[in-house]
């Protein structure tokens, strides 16, 4: 007997007693219709096999036609014959017309909306009078024969597509039926395809819902005895809620979509599919909810798949429930924690921290601040408890010096926060993947590529037209204020953001994305910001790793939501692209999407191709690794130049000098403008977005500064702190450019009192692209505008206050008011 089996049984035998010496009289004085004895408290459970069917039907021969079963507590009738088929379907159907709901099912109130869970009554007639007029009408099921044939024509073109590419290989015929039907169902729901053999997407909603199945199809101990189920013993609704949310998540930005292009009034998305019908309805109780329109989705178009997904936990991992959790976690605390260690080794100096949390609480708001400060009690290099994780900050351009010159390759890992696994998305990228194979053909991608100066020299008209469409925004912006009565002040951290997105967008996909008209890239910018927020948000799992599995502050279901759906559009891009490329269509000039798909590995290091998930990884990666780390050093600047007149003055004379006022700044002008260089080192000095770069992981022990450091280490550079060092930087706080005008330090990651983008193996790769947009961008505001603070507010008001996500933001972000300087 297992161990957790005892206690179950205690949960479980002491009501259930009480419940048959209860009940025991009532239900003997009922003829009821015979069966096998039971054990007590489990009545028949443990009888049925693997195959229930089976075991009952062979019932028949000794029970006769009718059996009585006891499941836990639950009275159950099998009927076995076609006699008795009959009688309850012509005689008693309506006594019989409800349903029996098993546990896991209730999660997000699936079973309320849903048709085949539904109780009988009101709410069930309506849905199924939906159904059978509108979907699975004789008329409609005929009109649609094109839909149907021409999913067929696609499975076989798959079907042919794989023969080719796999000659002499058997092909997996049943998965391309599946694809097939599937696409089916969704043309009559929503007039669309909604998937293709390689798409991701359509991957994780049928893994999803399949193992909303699988949790579903599982014994579970709160259907046999309902007083338990408020526990959630073996945690299967809970599982049950995770990926029904994945689906309703996915399906439910089909509906948006669809309510989206129908606009407020209805007039648009006249698609005459099922969709249409379920937005449309309005029965005596009103309109459908959403919900209750993504439960019709996704119960129409849930089948068994036969793809394969990620394997589905099976074993101990999450059959355990929370207080068999807490008590196994005490333990591993109390040997984690309590019993004493032997240490291995010396470590560096650092504060003492509380027993389990460490130093975690210590940290504050601003933990680089925080690290900062500490270096005058414990030096350059200190030792911190983040919860368990042991964690090394490097504080001084020396110490930074020996880290990178002499360690770089043992300190080269990852760590990766927990929000950042969902869907595998960190094994997908460059950013945070473990230092090997696949991260070194992704780095030589980008690097020689992508990010690269030729490809960065072919496309500077580009980045110009950018700059002007922002130019433009920044005006608009400043008008409609102004002509709701406001001052016309503008938020330039919006716009700084979205000329960085569309820049990113147009290097690797070839098309602005942000058209504010167009829903889907609304959506896919909104969740890129959500994304990005969560991936900066303190999360307890990162600190406690055996909580994870817990997701106690449920950052990892809400991150997978954004990224399913940011990855559902980002895959759609692809599809075009491959579409596109299937026919024969190929860009002018290749971009960074053709560079991924057209990939083939050497066999000897990192993977044969990337498949179509990793392709979407990389580029949603690079939509947050470029936008928001650009446009905040460029907010960071502009705000730094503002609240000391006499650098804003400074810089404009030398564009005026160098440039001029008849044509906009070039990035061809940058060279010959030594003072916007300082200007950009200085911002880059006080406020480098990522102030304590990525965290890297030790992967092995490793001597460094005579201290040893154990493998799996999380090593932290503080860049910001570096940037501020009294014994390197005269009068460190203060925003002079005029301190680089005669030094050759530079921000390339080989002068380490300098480093922004950080050094060695793993130095930013969107330094040649950040360095140009940065330059660019805060002389094109210089030069194209004059600014007004607004009305009071003198440059000294502009405050200097940070706030961390995962890049180091303006708290307040600056609000300033344009003029149109140039004539042009
Ligand atoms: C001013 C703008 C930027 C700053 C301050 C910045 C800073 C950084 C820093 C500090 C790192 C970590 C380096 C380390 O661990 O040693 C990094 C890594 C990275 N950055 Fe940037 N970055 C900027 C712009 C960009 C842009 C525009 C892109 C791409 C479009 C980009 C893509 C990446 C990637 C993919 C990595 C991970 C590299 C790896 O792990 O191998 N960054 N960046």
């Amino acid at each position: 007997m297992e161990w957790h089996f005892l206690i179950y049984s205690t949960i479980i035998l002491l009501p259930s007693l009480i419940f048959i010496l209860r009940h025991s009289k009532s239900s003997k004085s009922n003829k009821l219709p015979p069966g096998p004895i039971g054990w007590p408290v489990f009545g028949h459970m443990f009888n049925l096999g693997s195959a229930p069917h089976t075991t009952i039907a062979a019932l028949q021969s000794k029970y006769g036609a009718v059996v009585w079963l006891k499941l836990g507590s639950v009275n159950t009738m099998a009927v076995l014959t076609a006699k008795a088929a009959a009688e309850l379907f012509k005689n008693h159907d309506l006594s019989f017309a409800d349903r029996t709901i098993v546990e896991t099912m209730t999660t997000h109130g699936y079973h309320t909306a849903s048709l085949a869970l539904a109780p009988y009554g009101p709410r069930w007639r309506v849905m199924r009078r939906l159904c059978a007029a509108e979907m699975f009408a004789g008329k409609r099921i005929n009109d649609t024969a094109t839909v149907r044939r021409k999913c067929v024509e696609d499975m076989l073109t798959w079907i042919e597509r794989e023969m080719d590419g796999n000659p002499g290989e058997g092909v997996n015929v049943v998965r391309y039926v599946f694809l097939a039907s599937f696409n089916t169902l969704g043309n009559l729901m929503m007039s669309r395809d909604l998937v293709g053999p390689e798409s991701e997407a359509g991957f994780e909603f049928f893994g999803a819902m399949k193992r909303v199945m699988t949790w579903s199809g599982r014994a579970n101990v709160s259907d046999l005895f309902p007083w338990v189920r408020g526990i959630d013993l073996q945690n299967l609704k809970r599982r049950a809620g995770r990926d029904m949310g994945i689906a309703f998540g996915i399906a439910s930005g089909f509906v948006e979509e669809r309510m989206m292009k129908r606009g407020d009034d209805g007039s648009g998305g006249k698609e005459k599919d099922f969709l249409n019908v379920l937005l449309e309805f309005e029965g005596e109780s009103g309109k459908l909810s959403q919900k209750e329109i993504i439960i019709f989705i996704l119960l129409s178009i849930d089948q068994e798949s036969p793809l394969e997904e990620g394997p589905l936990p099976t074993k101990m991992e999450w059959t355990l429930n929370p207080l068999t959790i807490s008590i196994l976690a005490g333990v591993i605390l109390l040997v984690i924690f309590v019993l004493p260690k032997k240490s291995s080794g010396k470590r560096p100096p650092g504060p003492k921290g509380v027993p389990i949390l460490g130093n975690m609480l210590q940290l504050g708001d601003l933990p680089h601040e925080t690290m900062h400060n500490w270096r005058k009690t414990y030096g350059p290099v200190i030792w911190l408890k983040l919860g368990s994780i042991n964690t090394m900050v490097v504080q001084s351009s020396a110490c930074a010096a020996e880290l990178f010159k002499k360690h770089d390759l043992p300190f080269a890992d990852r760590r990766v926060p927990d929000v950042l696994t969902a869907y595998d998305f960190n094994q997908g990228t460059l950013g945070m993947n473990q230092f090997g194979g696949h991260w070194r053909v992704l780095r030589r991608l980008c690097s020689m590529e992508f990010l690269v100066n030729k490809r960065m020299n072919e496309t500077t008209e580009l980045r110009q037209r950018i700059e002007e469409n922002m130019e433009k925004w920044i005006l608009e912006e400043s008008a409609t204020s102004k002509g709701t009565g406001d001052t016309g002040a503008v938020q330039l951290s919006r716009f700084l953001f979205l000329m960085a997105f569309n820049l990113v967008g147009n290097l690797m996909l070839s098309r602005d994305l942000l058209d504010a008209k167009d829903p889907e890239s609304r959506e896919f910018f909104d969740c890129m910001n959500k994304i990005l927020e969560l991936a900066g948000t303190p999360n307890i799992a990162d600190y406690l790793p055996y909580l994870k599995w817990m997701d106690p502050a449920g950052m990892k279901r809400t991150m997978k939501r954004n990224l399913s759906r940011t990855m559902r559009i980002a895959s759609k891009f692809i599809q075009e692209r491959l579409t596109d490329r299937k026919a024969g269509k190929f860009q002018e000039k290749k971009d960074f999407l053709d560079v991924l798909l057209e990939y083939k590995g050497d066999g000897k290091d990192g993977p044969d191709t990337i498949t179509e998930k990793n392709v979407n990884i990389i580029i949603t990666e690079m939509f947050f690794a470029g936008s928001e780390t650009t446009s905040i050093s460029i907010e960071w600047g502009f705000a730094e130049l503002l609240r000391t007149p006499r650098t804003f003055n400074k810089l404009r004379e030398e564009l005026d000098r160098v440039v001029g006022v008849n044509r906009r700044v070039e990035e061809k002008d940058v060279e010959n403008m030594p003072y916007l260089q300082a200007v950009v080192k200085e911002t880059l000095r006080l406020h480098p977005a990522l102030p304590l770069l990525l965290p890297r992981n030790t992967m092995e022990d490793t001597t460094y500064m005579g201290y040893l450091i154990p493998k799996g280490t999380q090593v932290l550079v503080n860049a910001w702190g570096i940037g501020r060092d009294p014994e390197v930087w005269e009068d460190p706080l203060s925003f002079k450019p005029e301190r680089f005008m005669q030094s050759n330090v530079e921000y390339k990651g080989q002068h380490f009192e300098l480093i922004p983008f950080g050094s060695g193996r793993r130095i930013c790769v969107g330094f040649p692209l950040a360095h140009r947009v940065v330059h660019l961008t805060l002389a094109t505001l210089v030069q194209a505008f004059d600014w007004d603070l607004g009305p009071g507010v003198k440059p000294e008001d502009i405050d200097r206050e940070e706030r961390l996500g995962l890049t180091l933001r303006k708290k307040n972000p600056l609000y300033v008011i344009p003029k149109k300087r140039l004539n042009l």
